[in-house]
């Protein structure tokens, strides 16, 4: 129902309160503008009275080159006369600000619930550019933890002028100074921004406004009232406010959460902290790779104490784990030579390390990581997913200590050290009595060449509005030897149950309950190669809940990439046949890379017939 326009209270009722904007009022077919939205002439803008902004785009790149002094020269300047210019190679992303723009408009096409916003880190990284010259200038030696507290709050907005018939006696927002310390704002090529001369401004002509004008692919910068304050009382403690460009997320656009979550490195932990209420419809899965609580049973299997082994009970714990590799091809350790205490640790670090704000991980992201050893990141291949996991990931490779000092985030190296050194001792255990059950005699060397290479995780699954729908991780198996697995208390680890498993209910799933204390061990695909099929590289996944957040750590074991892998000769020898052809282990990595999770189909790869 459109408003009586010439009735106040019907006109705000239906703007403000019903929230149908000034878009809703535009979109019922006005023709002139109600009463309401005329300005008293003082307030108005007379484009006759305005000049253009003269300044040239101030040049970011420079910044950090020879040409410095000059740049910050210029942005003084600015933040000293006019209080806004515009700058170019400002690091955000053009394609980023075109789809800003794109997205913005289709963004007041939407109900109010499918909208988000989100921060650009790239732009807080230029804000804190800008902040550091201007206070440099006025003789304050900023360190990190200052600018953080003078740019602590950062709100974002959308604005969006429709078009108006009777734009002489109407203003899109009245005259204002912001709040907080520096503005980032993209305009779109309509223009419109004035800025209000002051008698101290030095303008000869009689003008009463400059405008700014437009410039392709620049970004306007305003300095706010905290900033003025902040250059005459820096030591004000209350200075945390400060307004930044926004970027639209539209929930229903799959390319626009795809450049949200992956490409600038948002991760779903961010589009949950943006507030969303319900799952973007990338992220739903079809219900064949849904996991339906309902048909899941949880594993009985008692965990297996790993002391015993090497004592009077070695056999028959041997035969536990011989046991549980043959038919679940999961089960769990206590007494497993990783100090409870430093579970604790890799539990919160984990949590700590989703929690630090963007551009800490970000920098982690696969094309910019500084190491190929390091990639932060959300699905394994998103490109190639049909629908996308419900979780972050950092993955790190363990190359020797020296390098993973050197390359792995400081924030989580050392406890993941310490987990991966207490580890590796458990695995080589249970290899040797696995292999050594097959037949085989394994000396320190083979040991050595099968678990060669190692790859550490701390997977992040956000809590999740719509759990039913959406999975953490799809049905895959491992691809290495034994994947050594810490998960926290929440739980959502579930194995497929196989036809020849053997349970009696009608099930589909096996949930690995979270138990306190106990890691969790996994039989990957080339433990089942080498035991020509005995040993069960089961399919697994993991469940989201929307009670809480989860973690966990897992380390994958694998052999060298050079390693060449087939079933035991032993093996072979009393089945009377290989199940398995040999092949690189990089080789079968690869394949296993290229393509996106699928159940067990990486093993297609290796199996004869
Ligand atoms: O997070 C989990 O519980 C399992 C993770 C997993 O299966 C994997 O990363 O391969
Ligand atoms: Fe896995």
């Amino acid at each position: 129902m459109a408003p009586n326009l010439h009735d106040a209270n019907s006109v705000f009722e239906f703007v403000v309160k019903e929230g149908n904007g000034i878009k809703g009022l535009v979109d019922s077919g006005l023709s002139k503008v109600p009463g309401l939205y005329v300005q008293p002439p003082n307030e108005r803008i007379d484009k006759e009275n305005a000049i253009k902004l003269e300044l040239p785009p101030i040049d970011l790149s420079k910044l950090d080159g020879p040409g410095h002094h000059e740049v910050a020269e210029q942005i003084v300047r600015a933040a000293e006369t006019v209080g806004f210019f515009q700058v170019v190679n400002h690091g955000v992303p053009l394609h980023l600000l075109q789809s800003l723009k794109d997205t913005a408009r289709k963004f007041f096409g939407l109900p109010l619930e499918r909208k988000a916003v989100y921060l650009a880190p790239s732009s807080i990284v230029m804000v804190k550019k800008l902040l550091r010259v201007l206070l440099e200038n006025i003789g304050v030696k900023s360190d990190d933890s200052m600018i953080d507290v003078l740019i602590g709050k950062k709100m974002v907005a959308m604005i969006f002028y429709p078009i108006c018939p009777n734009p002489d006696v109407t203003i899109g927002i009245g005259r204002h100074s912001d709040i907080g310390m520096l503005t980032v704002l993209l305009q779109d090529e309509v223009g419109g921004l004035y800025v209000k001369i002051e008698e101290d401004m030095d303008y000869e002509k009689k003008a009463k406004w400059i405008e700014i004008p437009l410039v392709p692919d620049a970004l306007v910068i305003n300095v706010a009232d905290m900033l003025q304050a902040t250059t005459n009382t820096i030591h004000s403690q209350n200075l945390k406010h400060f307004t930044v460009i926004l970027m639209a997320l539209n929930l229903d656009d799959a390319k626009s959460i795809y450049e949200f979550v992956v490409t600038e490195g948002n991760g779903i932990k961010g589009l949950v902290d943006s507030g969303l209420s319900t799952v973007p419809a990338v992220y739903v899965q079809p219900p064949n790779e849904r996991i339906h609580k309902e048909n899941a049973i949880k594993l009985e299997l008692p965990p297996i104490d790993m002391s015993k082994l090497g004592g009077p009970d070695h056999d028959a714990v041997a035969e536990q784990i011989v046991r549980a590799a043959e038919t679940v091809g999961f089960f769990q350790v206590v007494n497993h030579g990783v100090p409870l205490q430093l579970l604790e640790s890799l539990k919160e670090t984990a949590h700590n390390f989703f929690g630090l704000p963007l551009e800490r991980k970000a920098v982690y992201l696969a094309p910019v990581s500084p190491s190929p050893l390091v990639k932060y990141g959300t699905s394994y291949l998103p490109e190639k997913e049909k629908a996308l996991g419900w979780k972050d990931y950092i993955l790190m490779q363990y190359t020797g200590d020296d390098e993973a000092l050197r390359y792995w985030p400081d924030e989580i190296k050392g406890v993941l050290l310490e987990y991966v050194r207490c580890s590796i001792i458990m695995v080589k255990k249970l290899l040797r009595v696995l292999l050594e059950n097959l037949g085989a005699k394994p000396d320190d060397s083979m040991i050595g060449v099968l678990t060669g290479r190692k790859t550490l995780a701390m997977i992040y699954y956000p809590t999740c509005p719509n759990p039913d729908v959406t999975i953490g991780i799809g049905r895959h198996s491992d691809i290495g030897m034994l994947t050594v697995l810490l998960q926290d208390e929440i739980g959502g680890l579930y194995v497929k149950i196989e036809e020849d498993m053997n349970y009696e209910k009608k099930a589909e799933w096996i949930e690995i309950p979270p138990i306190p204390n106990t890691l969790v061990i996994n039989v990957a695909d080339m433990l089942q190669v080498l035991s020509n099929g005995k040993y069960r590289s089961a399919e697994h996944a993991v469940r989201n809940t929307n009670i809480s957040s989860r973690v966990s750590v897992p380390i994958f074991t694998m052999p060298l990439e050079t390693a060449t892998i087939a079933p035991l000769s032993q093996v072979i020898e009393k089945d009377g046949i290989a199940r398995y052809k040999e092949f690189m282990f990089v080789d079968y990595m690869n394949n296993v890379y290229k393509n996106a999770l699928n159940g067990k189909k990486s093993l297609n790869f290796a199996k004869i017939g």
